[in-house]
């Protein structure tokens, strides 16, 4: 590693956590027993706290979270949490001091002070695969297995002059003309960080670097799309792939090889116009990849938190070193935060018992994702690997079936988009759903005001809803008779009362997005440890793709009768095409 920025994000002297920082009420998060985190195995539904927040839903279950809001002149204040420039307002969710109480208890009593510290030390927490999840250590915020370490920072030092040169465009293809176009193949962990990153990043009018593309289905027409705009003389895949192994990058990255060949002449060396990012360089360099532009991926980091990796390559030719590193720096400070405020002041540990307790409490078995931001229109789609891969899971670290609901169904859209589409079912629809506002809040510019208005408005349209008595109102003031307002008034009312959390960024910058992904993952991170699953396996993942193998194999008879009639069909289809 040879920049000092390269140096800073990897060993920025914040490693160890400072020894004197540990608070007495995060202490209090320990319990005294013992200090072995795996020890909470069981599930959270036999800790006391379940019990009392089962207490609290009930007494709950009739308010509304307007009337603790007139009940209570601070309570905007006093469930705002904030880091740095980050405000989290925990105010719409239906909680009040004794549920508070009840949920910094369940944390207590499943240890969660003592896993974060496990996490951060590297131990073993994919206890299936019997792997560490140390994507932290990859922004500088613990250590690096000594192991791994020489490897990683040549790999590393490596990507970072790689980019550089590819800005610089010093970096040319077979027939010597400079790369323009940067392609990443590259599906789920692989494709959906990056992606949002450089979709959120990258200045609009940034002309200097290299156009950075995303391919990551294997339907042929993305591909097609992508190299459209192409020229194949100026154009450089990154084979992004943590195994290499995945059916849809490889098949894309033949493809595009072919493409290479038809355009440049089938004798052409094409290694100037691939690089690959890996886990497995010995695959990577059979492909045919120069083993100079393989950059690695560790094992201890899990596809949806590899961003963090070589796997971020595409958004390091995006944005540059500069902004590259603030990234890293807002990641940093949010691992810094969540090991070291206190609990009630912690803002992943608070959006995670949030969590818990409106599925588990309130009923919300779904979490709408709203960014009021085009720059982040990919963040459901990121949240929906990180939330719903990391916590899909029905089974105990004990073996024994997880006895609460786990990950949230996520879903979303950016704002204000999604208001003219699925907003009416939030409002009206049968299903309660929680909700996540995330607001940059940008200049003043009228459009961008209205955005942010619009957010803030919605947040409140959903906690407060429309009663009877004002949807007679509101008819009434459009001139309607009396027998219309009896007609149209209950059609009209929406219940409201629908618990969300509103995320307010002073800008979409890269460090506010460091931070706000690094909130996420460590939200998630605290839930999976409360329900006592692994986050960090995706066995389930598994069975569709071997399916999909077999189906593949060429004369295959699928044995189940529905598949075959299917696969006929399908056929017919074909012939008649
Ligand atoms: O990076 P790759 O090995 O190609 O994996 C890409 C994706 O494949 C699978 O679908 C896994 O479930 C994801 O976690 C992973 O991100």
């Amino acid at each position: 590693m040879t920049t000092s920025s390269t140096r800073d994000r990897r060993h920025p002297g914040n490693g160890a956590r400072s020894g004197n920082t540990a608070t007495r009420e995060e202490n209090a998060l320990k319990s005294s027993a013992s200090t072995d985190a795996t020890e909470h195995v069981g599930g959270p539904t036999r800790l006391p706290a379940w019990s009392a927040l089962a207490e609290c839903a009930a007494r709950l279950a009739e308010t509304r979270t307007d009337t603790l809001f007139r009940a209570d002149p601070q309570r905007f204040e006093r469930h705002l949490l904030r880091h740095e420039d980050i405000l989290v307002d925990l105010s719409k969710q239906r909680i009040d001091a004794t549920a508070r109480d009840a949920l910094l208890s369940l944390a207590r009593e499943a240890r969660v002070a003592d896993a974060i510290e496990a996490l951060f030390a590297g131990e073993m927490l994919n206890f299936t695969e019997g792997r560490a999840a140390l994507h932290m250590a990859l922004r500088g915020s613990c250590a690096i297995p000594p192991a791994d370490a020489a490897t990683l920072a040549d790999s590393d030092r490596r990507m970072h002059a790689f980019a550089r040169a590819l800005r610089d465009g010093q970096v040319r293809g077979a027939l010597g003309d400079p790369i323009r176009r940067v392609i990443n193949l590259g599906i789920g962990g692989s494709d959906l960080g990056p992606r949002m990153l450089c979709q959120a990043l990258r200045p609009a009018a940034d002309t200097h670097a290299p156009a950075v593309d995303f391919v990551a289905n294997i339907d042929p027409r993305e591909l097609d799309d992508a190299l459209a705009h192409a020229d194949p003389r100026s154009t450089l895949f990154i084979v992004s792939s943590k195994s290499f192994t995945t059916l849809e990058t490889l098949a894309n990255a033949r493809a595009a090889r072919a493409w290479l060949h038809a355009a440049l002449g089938e004798g052409t060396t094409l290694a100037p116009h691939f690089v690959a990012v890996s886990g497995d360089t010995q695959a990577a360099a059979q492909f045919g990849i120069t083993r100079e532009r393989i950059f690695t991926v560790p094992d201890w980091v899990g596809g949806r938190f590899s961003s963090w990796s070589a796997i971020g390559l595409p958004v390091l030719v995006a944005i540059g070193e500069h902004a590259f590193d603030a990234l890293f720096a807002g990641a940093r400070s949010m691992d810094t935060h969540f090991r070291e405020a206190a609990p009630a002041d912690n803002l992943p540990l608070a959006m995670a018992l949030a969590g818990i307790w409106n599925d588990a409490f309130l009923g919300c078995e779904s979490l709408a994702v709203l960014p009021y931001a085009h720059g982040l229109r990919a963040l459901p789609a990121w949240l929906q690997q990180l939330e719903m891969e990391s916590n899909g899971k029905r089974c105990r670290r004990d073996g024994q079936p997880v006895e609460a609901n786990t990950a949230p169904i996520v879903f979303g859209h950016e704002g204000t988009v999604g208001q003219h589409a699925f907003h009416q079912l939030l409002y009206q629809g049968t299903r309660r759903i929680a909700a996540d506002f995330i607001v940059p809040v940008g200049g003043r510019d009228e459009r961008q005001r209205n955005l942010v208005e619009n957010a803030l408005a919605q947040s409140a349209a959903l906690m407060q809803g429309l009663s009877d008595e004002g949807a007679r109102a509101l008819l009434r003031e459009a001139g309607h008779s009396p027998q219309e307002v009896e007609r149209l008034a209950p059609h009209l009312v929406c219940p409201g009362n629908l618990p969300s959390t509103t995320v307010l960024l002073p800008a979409l910058t890269p460090r506010a997005l460091g931070q706000l992904m690094a909130l996420y993952e460590h939200k998630v991170f605290v839930q999976g440890w409360i329900w006592s699953i692994d986050s960090f396996d995706q066995y389930g993942v598994e069975l569709g793709k071997r399916m999909a193998r077999r189906i593949a194999e060429p004369g295959h008879r699928p044995s189940h009768p529905a598949t075959a009639a299917l696969l006929q069909a399908v056929e017919a289809m074909r012939d008649a095409n």
